[in-house]
Protein backbone atom coordinates (compact mmCIF):
# COMPACT_ATOMS: atom_id res chain seq x y z
CA UNK A 1 0.00 0.00 0.00
CA UNK A 2 2.92 2.40 0.19
CA UNK A 3 3.55 2.27 -3.31
CA UNK A 4 0.15 3.15 -3.48
CA UNK A 5 -0.14 6.04 -1.38
CA UNK A 6 3.29 7.44 -2.46
CA UNK A 7 2.67 7.24 -6.14
CA UNK A 8 -1.16 7.02 -6.39
CA UNK A 9 -0.85 4.00 -9.33
CA UNK A 10 -4.28 2.64 -8.62
CA UNK A 11 -5.21 2.04 -11.73
CA UNK A 12 -2.17 0.50 -13.05
CA UNK A 13 -1.61 -2.00 -10.22
CA UNK A 14 -5.61 -2.74 -10.91
CA UNK A 15 -4.53 -4.16 -14.58
CA UNK A 16 -1.22 -5.56 -13.32
CA UNK A 17 -2.12 -7.04 -9.86
CA UNK A 18 -5.46 -7.52 -9.46
CA UNK A 19 -4.84 -9.81 -6.57
CA UNK A 20 -3.13 -6.54 -4.41
CA UNK A 21 -7.57 -5.84 -4.17
CA UNK A 22 -9.36 -9.26 -4.18
CA UNK A 23 -9.90 -8.32 -0.34
CA UNK A 24 -11.41 -4.65 0.20
CA UNK A 25 -8.88 -2.33 2.04
CA UNK A 26 -9.92 0.66 3.92
CA UNK A 27 -6.81 3.55 5.05
CA UNK A 28 -6.95 6.99 5.45
CA UNK A 29 -4.83 9.62 3.68
CA UNK A 30 -2.67 12.39 5.52
CA UNK A 31 -5.66 15.26 4.86
CA UNK A 32 -8.35 12.89 6.79
CA UNK A 33 -9.39 11.25 3.50
CA UNK A 34 -10.99 7.93 3.94
CA UNK A 35 -9.98 5.63 1.25
CA UNK A 36 -12.05 2.52 0.59
CA UNK A 37 -11.52 -0.22 -2.19
CA UNK A 38 -13.35 -2.60 -3.05
CA UNK A 39 -12.00 -4.49 -5.90
CA UNK A 40 -9.42 -3.89 -8.24
CA UNK A 41 -10.58 -0.68 -10.13
CA UNK A 42 -13.05 0.48 -7.69
CA UNK A 43 -11.83 2.61 -5.29
CA UNK A 44 -14.18 5.15 -2.95
CA UNK A 45 -13.28 8.66 -1.37
CA UNK A 46 -14.86 10.30 1.30
CA UNK A 47 -13.09 13.79 2.67
CA UNK A 48 -13.93 13.73 6.63
CA UNK A 49 -12.19 16.73 7.84
CA UNK A 50 -15.25 18.25 5.96
CA UNK A 51 -18.75 19.29 7.55
CA UNK A 52 -20.62 20.13 4.75
CA UNK A 53 -20.23 17.16 2.73
CA UNK A 54 -23.36 17.01 0.13
CA UNK A 55 -22.69 15.84 -3.24
CA UNK A 56 -22.09 12.20 -3.68
CA UNK A 57 -20.20 11.92 -7.34
CA UNK A 58 -19.54 8.64 -9.13
CA UNK A 59 -17.04 9.09 -12.24
CA UNK A 60 -17.05 5.72 -14.24
CA UNK A 61 -14.75 5.70 -17.50
CA UNK A 62 -13.84 2.29 -19.00
CA UNK A 63 -16.87 0.56 -19.38
CA UNK A 64 -15.83 0.28 -22.70
CA UNK A 65 -12.24 -0.84 -22.28
CA UNK A 66 -10.58 1.31 -26.01
CA UNK A 67 -12.43 4.62 -24.64
CA UNK A 68 -8.97 5.95 -23.18
CA UNK A 69 -9.30 9.52 -22.79
CA UNK A 70 -12.02 8.82 -19.53
CA UNK A 71 -9.73 6.73 -18.57
CA UNK A 72 -6.74 8.83 -18.47
CA UNK A 73 -8.74 11.87 -17.21
CA UNK A 74 -10.07 9.47 -14.14
CA UNK A 75 -6.22 7.80 -13.25
CA UNK A 76 -5.19 10.97 -13.17
CA UNK A 77 -7.52 12.34 -10.58
CA UNK A 78 -7.24 9.42 -8.58
CA UNK A 79 -3.74 10.05 -8.15
CA UNK A 80 -3.45 13.51 -7.51
CA UNK A 81 -5.81 12.64 -4.89
CA UNK A 82 -3.78 9.70 -3.47
CA UNK A 83 -0.71 11.69 -3.36
CA UNK A 84 -2.73 14.86 -1.59
CA UNK A 85 -2.19 17.20 -4.73
CA UNK A 86 -6.29 17.60 -5.19
CA UNK A 87 -8.64 18.00 -2.14
CA UNK A 88 -11.82 16.86 -2.16
CA UNK A 89 -14.94 18.35 -0.77
CA UNK A 90 -17.28 15.37 -1.43
CA UNK A 91 -17.21 11.95 -1.61
CA UNK A 92 -16.21 10.44 -4.85
CA UNK A 93 -16.40 6.97 -6.30
CA UNK A 94 -14.60 6.14 -9.13
CA UNK A 95 -15.15 3.14 -11.20
CA UNK A 96 -12.43 1.52 -14.20
CA UNK A 97 -15.15 -0.54 -15.90
CA UNK A 98 -13.62 -2.96 -18.04
CA UNK A 99 -9.95 -3.87 -17.05
CA UNK A 100 -9.58 -6.63 -19.68
CA UNK A 101 -11.21 -4.74 -22.42
CA UNK A 102 -8.42 -2.15 -21.84
CA UNK A 103 -5.53 -4.74 -21.76
CA UNK A 104 -6.92 -5.70 -25.13
CA UNK A 105 -7.91 -2.11 -26.38
CA UNK A 106 -11.21 -3.71 -27.50
CA UNK A 107 -14.29 -2.43 -26.92
CA UNK A 108 -15.32 -5.81 -24.90
CA UNK A 109 -14.40 -9.14 -24.25
CA UNK A 110 -17.12 -11.08 -24.94
CA UNK A 111 -20.25 -8.66 -24.77
CA UNK A 112 -20.72 -5.38 -24.38
CA UNK A 113 -21.18 -4.23 -20.45
CA UNK A 114 -23.10 -0.78 -21.21
CA UNK A 115 -26.03 -3.39 -22.31
CA UNK A 116 -25.70 -5.08 -18.65
CA UNK A 117 -27.01 -2.95 -16.33
CA UNK A 118 -30.12 -2.17 -14.49
CA UNK A 119 -30.40 -5.91 -13.52
CA UNK A 120 -29.40 -7.12 -17.40
CA UNK A 121 -26.42 -8.74 -15.85
CA UNK A 122 -28.40 -11.47 -13.97
CA UNK A 123 -31.19 -11.95 -16.83
CA UNK A 124 -31.37 -14.56 -19.97
CA UNK A 125 -28.38 -16.70 -19.40
CA UNK A 126 -27.46 -15.34 -16.61
CA UNK A 127 -24.34 -13.82 -14.95
CA UNK A 128 -22.26 -16.37 -16.42
CA UNK A 129 -19.36 -14.17 -18.08
CA UNK A 130 -16.70 -11.85 -16.46
CA UNK A 131 -18.59 -8.87 -18.46
CA UNK A 132 -21.74 -9.75 -16.46
CA UNK A 133 -20.17 -10.50 -13.09
CA UNK A 134 -18.47 -6.75 -13.62
CA UNK A 135 -21.67 -5.13 -14.15
CA UNK A 136 -23.24 -6.43 -11.29
CA UNK A 137 -20.42 -5.55 -8.99
CA UNK A 138 -20.19 -2.30 -10.59
CA UNK A 139 -23.94 -2.15 -9.69
CA UNK A 140 -23.20 -3.35 -5.79
CA UNK A 141 -20.58 -0.45 -5.40
CA UNK A 142 -22.77 2.45 -6.80
CA UNK A 143 -25.69 0.83 -4.07
CA UNK A 144 -23.11 0.65 -1.74
CA UNK A 145 -21.52 4.18 -2.30
CA UNK A 146 -25.10 6.37 -2.31
CA UNK A 147 -26.38 3.98 1.24
CA UNK A 148 -24.82 6.48 3.06
CA UNK A 149 -26.24 9.52 1.23
CA UNK A 150 -28.16 11.38 3.64
CA UNK A 151 -32.00 12.70 2.18
CA UNK A 152 -31.66 15.97 0.47
CA UNK A 153 -27.93 15.13 -0.46
CA UNK A 154 -27.48 15.31 -4.71
CA UNK A 155 -26.00 11.87 -6.81
CA UNK A 156 -24.52 12.16 -9.63
CA UNK A 157 -23.18 9.89 -11.70
CA UNK A 158 -21.55 10.44 -14.73
CA UNK A 159 -20.54 7.66 -17.13
CA UNK A 160 -17.78 9.00 -19.24
CA UNK A 161 -16.99 7.34 -23.05
CA UNK A 162 -15.75 8.37 -26.09
CA UNK A 163 -17.38 7.83 -29.42
CA UNK A 164 -16.17 5.32 -32.42
CA UNK A 165 -16.83 8.11 -34.69
CA UNK A 166 -16.13 11.57 -35.72
CA UNK A 167 -19.12 13.60 -34.50
CA UNK A 168 -20.16 16.78 -35.79
CA UNK A 169 -21.20 18.02 -32.22
CA UNK A 170 -17.72 16.78 -30.74
CA UNK A 171 -18.85 16.00 -27.09
CA UNK A 172 -22.49 15.36 -26.34
CA UNK A 173 -24.59 13.86 -23.47
CA UNK A 174 -27.23 11.17 -23.33
CA UNK A 175 -30.01 12.09 -20.81
CA UNK A 176 -31.45 9.24 -19.33
CA UNK A 177 -35.42 8.59 -19.67
CA UNK A 178 -36.59 10.50 -16.61
CA UNK A 179 -39.76 8.78 -16.85
CA UNK A 180 -41.81 12.11 -16.76
CA UNK A 181 -39.56 13.54 -14.52
CA UNK A 182 -38.06 17.48 -15.15
CA UNK A 183 -34.31 18.12 -16.88
CA UNK A 184 -31.92 19.78 -14.65
CA UNK A 185 -30.90 23.02 -15.29
CA UNK A 186 -28.00 22.93 -13.23
CA UNK A 187 -26.83 19.76 -14.69
CA UNK A 188 -27.22 21.21 -17.86
CA UNK A 189 -25.08 23.97 -16.62
CA UNK A 190 -22.29 21.68 -15.09
CA UNK A 191 -22.44 19.73 -18.61
CA UNK A 192 -21.72 23.05 -20.45
CA UNK A 193 -18.82 24.17 -18.41
CA UNK A 194 -17.50 20.74 -19.35
CA UNK A 195 -17.55 21.60 -22.91
CA UNK A 196 -20.89 19.52 -23.71
CA UNK A 197 -23.18 21.60 -25.74
CA UNK A 198 -25.65 19.18 -26.83
CA UNK A 199 -27.56 17.00 -25.12
CA UNK A 200 -29.58 13.93 -26.29
CA UNK A 201 -32.85 12.61 -24.45
CA UNK A 202 -33.60 9.33 -24.23
CA UNK A 203 -37.05 8.42 -24.47
CA UNK A 204 -37.21 4.65 -23.36
CA UNK A 205 -36.04 2.53 -20.55
CA UNK A 206 -32.54 1.09 -21.42
CA UNK A 207 -29.98 -1.02 -19.67
CA UNK A 208 -27.25 1.34 -19.57
CA UNK A 209 -25.11 2.44 -17.11
CA UNK A 210 -26.27 6.01 -16.57
CA UNK A 211 -29.57 4.84 -17.21
CA UNK A 212 -29.75 2.63 -13.83
CA UNK A 213 -28.37 4.91 -11.53
CA UNK A 214 -30.97 7.27 -13.03
CA UNK A 215 -33.92 4.86 -12.24
CA UNK A 216 -32.13 2.99 -9.55
CA UNK A 217 -30.76 5.69 -7.44
CA UNK A 218 -32.62 9.32 -8.54
CA UNK A 219 -29.18 10.03 -9.45
CA UNK A 220 -28.07 13.13 -12.22
CA UNK A 221 -26.94 10.36 -14.52
CA UNK A 222 -25.68 11.01 -18.04
CA UNK A 223 -23.91 9.03 -20.67
CA UNK A 224 -21.14 11.31 -21.35
CA UNK A 225 -19.13 11.55 -24.57
CA UNK A 226 -16.09 13.51 -24.17
CA UNK A 227 -14.50 12.58 -27.74
CA UNK A 228 -13.48 10.21 -30.36
CA UNK A 229 -11.43 6.68 -29.21
CA UNK A 230 -8.55 6.85 -29.36
CA UNK A 231 -5.25 4.43 -28.01
CA UNK A 232 -3.81 4.90 -24.82
CA UNK A 233 -1.14 7.99 -24.86
CA UNK A 234 -2.38 8.83 -28.05
CA UNK A 235 -5.07 11.21 -26.80
CA UNK A 236 -4.92 15.21 -27.48
CA UNK A 237 -5.48 16.04 -23.60
CA UNK A 238 -5.69 19.66 -24.79
CA UNK A 239 -9.41 18.62 -26.08
CA UNK A 240 -10.63 17.69 -22.52
CA UNK A 241 -9.28 20.35 -20.86
CA UNK A 242 -12.83 22.12 -19.90
CA UNK A 243 -13.67 18.43 -18.72
CA UNK A 244 -11.48 17.99 -16.39
CA UNK A 245 -11.23 21.15 -14.59
CA UNK A 246 -15.11 21.18 -14.39
CA UNK A 247 -15.10 17.56 -12.81
CA UNK A 248 -12.39 18.69 -10.61
CA UNK A 249 -14.00 21.92 -9.56
CA UNK A 250 -17.07 19.50 -9.23
CA UNK A 251 -15.48 17.26 -6.63
CA UNK A 252 -13.32 19.83 -4.78
CA UNK A 253 -14.68 22.66 -4.59
CA UNK A 254 -17.90 23.63 -1.79
CA UNK A 255 -20.58 24.74 -4.69
CA UNK A 256 -19.31 24.61 -8.19
CA UNK A 257 -22.85 25.31 -10.13
CA UNK A 258 -22.11 27.02 -13.45
CA UNK A 259 -24.91 28.63 -14.72
CA UNK A 260 -26.10 28.25 -18.71
CA UNK A 261 -28.37 29.70 -21.56
CA UNK A 262 -30.90 26.54 -22.01
CA UNK A 263 -31.27 28.46 -25.59
CA UNK A 264 -27.12 27.94 -26.71
CA UNK A 265 -27.70 24.16 -26.15
CA UNK A 266 -28.28 21.70 -28.95
CA UNK A 267 -31.33 19.09 -27.45
CA UNK A 268 -32.34 16.25 -29.52
CA UNK A 269 -34.38 13.87 -28.66
CA UNK A 270 -34.56 10.27 -29.76
CA UNK A 271 -36.52 9.73 -32.91
CA UNK A 272 -36.09 6.25 -33.76
CA UNK A 273 -34.13 2.81 -31.85
CA UNK A 274 -33.00 0.94 -34.38
CA UNK A 275 -31.72 -2.44 -33.11
CA UNK A 276 -30.08 -4.86 -35.28
CA UNK A 277 -32.63 -8.44 -36.02
CA UNK A 278 -30.64 -10.12 -38.96
CA UNK A 279 -27.12 -10.99 -39.96
CA UNK A 280 -27.64 -8.79 -43.30
CA UNK A 281 -28.28 -5.39 -41.48
CA UNK A 282 -26.48 -3.03 -43.55
CA UNK A 283 -26.28 0.59 -43.16
CA UNK A 284 -27.10 2.70 -46.11
CA UNK A 285 -24.00 5.51 -45.35
CA UNK A 286 -20.70 5.56 -45.49
CA UNK A 287 -18.18 4.08 -42.63
CA UNK A 288 -16.48 7.70 -41.80
CA UNK A 289 -19.91 9.31 -41.68
CA UNK A 290 -19.48 11.32 -38.70
CA UNK A 291 -22.83 11.37 -35.66
CA UNK A 292 -25.01 13.96 -36.08
CA UNK A 293 -25.20 13.85 -39.66
CA UNK A 294 -28.99 14.60 -40.56
CA UNK A 295 -30.88 13.82 -43.78
CA UNK A 296 -33.84 14.43 -45.93
CA UNK A 297 -37.29 12.70 -44.72
CA UNK A 298 -37.69 9.01 -46.12
CA UNK A 299 -33.27 8.84 -46.87
CA UNK A 300 -33.20 5.29 -46.65
CA UNK A 301 -30.67 4.46 -43.45
CA UNK A 302 -30.49 1.04 -42.74
CA UNK A 303 -31.92 -2.37 -44.13
CA UNK A 304 -31.96 -6.04 -43.13
CA UNK A 305 -34.28 -9.03 -44.44
CA UNK A 306 -37.82 -7.81 -43.63
CA UNK A 307 -37.19 -4.10 -43.21
CA UNK A 308 -36.27 -0.39 -44.03
CA UNK A 309 -35.25 1.65 -41.79
CA UNK A 310 -35.77 5.19 -42.99
CA UNK A 311 -35.60 8.88 -41.72
CA UNK A 312 -38.60 9.53 -40.71
CA UNK A 313 -38.49 13.91 -40.55
CA UNK A 314 -36.51 16.34 -42.50
CA UNK A 315 -33.24 16.79 -40.41
CA UNK A 316 -33.25 13.39 -38.34
CA UNK A 317 -29.78 13.08 -37.84
CA UNK A 318 -27.82 9.49 -37.10
CA UNK A 319 -25.86 8.89 -33.70
CA UNK A 320 -23.76 5.87 -32.74
CA UNK A 321 -24.71 3.67 -35.95
CA UNK A 322 -22.54 0.57 -35.70
CA UNK A 323 -23.86 -2.61 -38.00
CA UNK A 324 -21.66 -5.03 -35.94
CA UNK A 325 -23.16 -5.11 -33.37
CA UNK A 326 -24.82 -8.60 -31.74
CA UNK A 327 -28.35 -9.34 -32.94
CA UNK A 328 -31.17 -7.70 -30.66
CA UNK A 329 -29.15 -4.94 -29.51
CA UNK A 330 -29.06 -1.28 -30.86
CA UNK A 331 -27.21 -0.58 -34.17
CA UNK A 332 -28.36 2.89 -35.03
CA UNK A 333 -30.00 5.95 -32.80
CA UNK A 334 -32.10 8.70 -35.00
CA UNK A 335 -32.25 12.05 -33.29
CA UNK A 336 -34.17 14.83 -33.98
CA UNK A 337 -33.81 19.00 -32.67
CA UNK A 338 -36.63 19.52 -29.79
CA UNK A 339 -36.64 22.62 -26.92
CA UNK A 340 -37.00 21.24 -22.88
CA UNK A 341 -40.22 21.51 -21.80
CA UNK A 342 -39.80 20.53 -17.95
CA UNK A 343 -36.82 21.98 -15.65
CA UNK A 344 -35.83 21.95 -12.71
CA UNK A 345 -33.03 24.05 -11.38
O1 LIG B 1 -19.71 5.60 -30.78
C1 LIG B 1 -20.42 4.66 -30.54
O2 LIG B 1 -21.03 4.04 -31.44
C2 LIG B 1 -20.64 4.19 -29.12
C3 LIG B 1 -20.15 5.12 -28.04
C4 LIG B 1 -20.76 4.61 -26.75
O3 LIG B 1 -20.20 3.74 -26.13
N1 LIG B 1 -21.97 5.10 -26.44
C5 LIG B 1 -22.75 4.56 -25.37
C6 LIG B 1 -24.04 5.34 -25.24
C7 LIG B 1 -24.91 4.83 -24.11
C8 LIG B 1 -26.25 5.55 -23.99
O4 LIG B 1 -27.03 5.50 -24.95
O5 LIG B 1 -26.53 6.15 -22.94
C9 LIG B 1 -23.07 3.10 -25.68
O6 LIG B 1 -23.34 2.78 -26.84
O7 LIG B 1 -23.04 2.29 -24.76
ZN1 LIG C 1 -18.60 3.81 -24.78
Amino acid sequence: MQQLIEQGNFLSLSRTQPELFTSSIQFTLGNGTDVAIAAPGIIAFTPTAKTSINKHVVLSSGVHGNETAPIEICDELVQHILTNKLELSHRVLFLFGNLPAMDIAERFVEENMNRLFNGAHSKGEGCNNSERKRAKALEEAITDFFSVAASGDDKYHYDLHTAIRESKNEKFAVYPYLHGKAHSKSQLGFLAACGIQTILLSESETTTFSYSSSVQHQAHAFTVELGKVQPFGQNDMSRFEAAKQSITALICEDDFRPDVDIDSLDIYRVNQVINRHQNDFTLHFDDDTPNFTDYAKGTVLATETGATYTAQQDGEAIVFPNANVAIGQRALLTVVPTKLEKLSV
